[in-house]
């Protein structure tokens, strides 16, 4: 797997690994580094009239000389401009030391146009905001729109959080080494990297899988083994059946679009459950999806008895009151009384299910650590996660990822924290950051969509992480690929050719 995120600490943990292993030492990893991007450069900027190579004091630097040795071999006319000096025996030094470029230094920096910016001034190793010098480079870069080819983040971007501390080069191409950073991929850093190349260094899977990683980039191949495929000889209860509670008579098309999504997902039979006094109006507009009048927690046991659903989603334009924490409450803590034949494998916490808790967010928590309460998926958008988790999330200092990690664990439960980012983690630390969406996604019901999509994959057995992360990628992928012009009601067919593919992959064919 190559899906996996380092750390600044994980990273120089399998740099010093590899180290220690043999033969390779850190002069070697410096090389392969700075031969992979000026491999890009002189690749994607053939017609350059000159590089300008800004070089830190760090191995960051380092990576920087070595780039500008190979560049000025190959005749392209190269300029190092220096921020500080490497330390004496470093890596670096040596580096600099075997470049027969002179740099000159870094305050004295400009350019024309027509030229290209290496940014080699910090990586892995950025301790506080840009600022002088640095920071003047990144205005001249901007203000002459040269393009930027940046070595393993673009310097102000921090490689554990995507956050910009003080200014930030934005990069056309990002060349970053063995594995990609969760600043590649969090909100705003992964807006300045451009296109991302992963150069192989020498620095094995065998070193990485020592780390015992437990982030990861949202790609299928984390969850693929899950996924199901309906057996041979299934019939539509063992491919799952999904509840979804709707709103009264003004609010039910939330449930419906859940609804259908959790069909197409896979589940074997889907049911709305409305009031008694909105029967009419989801009937009016269900063909497939079956209907249910849930009142109060008599009717949802008598439902879950006799119709043995195994996935719940609660929320999608239920209303936010104390019917739904009683709704939620008795989802979550009735597992006791039930058999093996009636347990429910999951739930989906969304929308007014999660506002619902906003006075009283420990009531839920403390529910949903019962020993028999199902697995538990909430999926919170930046505004409802502000509401179930405020401590957490005033916590600007520290990352979207970690903050999704401290939610998870507080509310045992495995958190969706939607946006353009969207990070997905579990109360045991495991955590993966999505990619793959577009913003077209962002349109009224599109969530409700995604919780839907969640239940049909947990009502067929799929674990809860797997489910949450299969659902987002999918979500995504299906309303990237429709593009201008989606809206939520497109979502559910969107997303069979996406289902399509991911069968053959699963299944080697249909
Ligand atoms: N496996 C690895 O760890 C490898 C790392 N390599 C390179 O090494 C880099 C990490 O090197 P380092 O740990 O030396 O870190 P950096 O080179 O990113 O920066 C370290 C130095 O910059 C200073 N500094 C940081 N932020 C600053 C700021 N905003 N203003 C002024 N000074 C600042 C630090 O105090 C330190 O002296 C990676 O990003 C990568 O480019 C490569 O050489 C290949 C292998
Ligand atoms: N700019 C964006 N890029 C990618 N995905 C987005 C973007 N904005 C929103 N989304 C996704 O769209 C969905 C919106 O959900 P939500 O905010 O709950 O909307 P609603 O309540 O209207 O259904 C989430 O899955 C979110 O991750
Ligand atoms: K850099």
């Amino acid at each position: 797997m190559s899906n996996e995120l380092l750390s600044p600490a994980e990273m120089s943990e399998a740099d010093r690994l590899t180290i220690a292993a043999g033969p390779t030492d850190g002069i070697d990893l410096m090389r392969r580094a700075g031969e992979a991007v000026a491999a890009v450069v002189l690749k994607r900027y053939p017609a350059a009239t000159h590089v300008h190579v800004l070089c830190g004091p760090g191995n960051n630097g380092g990576d920087g000389y070595i780039v500008a040795r190979i560049l000025a071999g190959s005749g392209v006319g190269t300029t190092i401009w220096a921020s500080g000096t490497p330390r004496p025996e470093s890596d670096a030094a040596l580096a600099a030391a075997q470049c027969p470029v002179k740099p000159r230094p870094l305050s004295d920096f400009a350019a024309e146009a027509g030229s290209i910016v290496v940014d080699a001034l910090y990586g892995a190793g950025l301790s506080k905001p840009l600022s002088g010098d640095a920071a003047k480079a990144v205005d001249t870069a901007t203000a002459l729109r040269l393009p930027v080819v940046a070595v393993d983040l673009p310097s102000g971007v921090s490689g554990a959080s995507g956050q910009i501390l003080g200014k930030a080069f934005r990069a056309e191409v990002t060349v970053t080494f063995a594995r990609k950073k969760p600043g590649h991929l969090l909100l705003p850093g992964r807006e300045r990297c451009g296109e991302i190349v992963l150069a192989d260094i020498g620095i094995g899977d065998g070193i990485i899988a020592q780390l015992a990683v437990s982030t990861f980039e949202n790609v299928p191949d984390l969850w693929l083994r899950e996924f199901p495929v309906p057996a041979v000889d299934a019939h539509k209860y063992k491919r799952g059946h999904v509840g979804v509670f709707s709103g009264g008579p003004g609010a039910t098309g939330a449930a419906r679009l859940s609804a259908l999504a959790a069909a197409r997902s896979g589940a074997g039979a889907v049911t709305v459950l409305p009031p008694a006094n909105a029967m009419q109006v989801n009937a009016a507009h269900l063909t497939s999806i079956m209907l249910r009048k849930a009142d109060d927690s008599v009717d949802v046991d008598a439902f879950i008895g006799e119709r043995r659903p195994s996935a719940f989603v609660l929320g999608p334009g239920f209303g936010v009151g104390e019917k739904t924490r009683k709704f939620a409450l008795a989802l979550l803590t009735s597992g006791e009384q039930r058999d093996t034949s009636t347990r429910i494998d999951g739930l989906v916490f969304d929308a007014d299910a999660i506002t619902s808790f906003r006075e009283a967010p420990d009531v839920l928590f403390q529910a949903s650590r019962q020993p028999d309460a199902p697995a538990l998926v909430m999926t919170p958008h930046d505004g409802e996660f502000a509401r179930l988790f405020p401590g957490i999330a005033d916590d600007v200092a520290t990352s979207k990822l970690a903050r999704a990690r401290l939610a998870a664990a507080r509310a045992n439960a495995i958190i969706v924290y939607k946006g353009a980012d969207t990070v997905i983690a579990a109360p045991n630390g495991l955590a993966a950051i999505n990619r793959n969406g577009a913003a077209w996604l962002a349109t009224a019901g599109s969530g409700d969509v995604l919780s839907g999509i969640i239940a049909g994959l947990l009502a067929q057995g799929m674990p809860a992480f797997e489910a949450a992360c299969a659902a987002v990628w999918i979500h995504a992928e299906a309303g990237s690929r429709f593009g201008p012009g989606l809206i939520a009601e497109d979502l559910p067919r969107a997303l069979v050719p996406v289902l399509r593919e991911l069968v053959e992959a699963r299944t080697g064919a249909l």
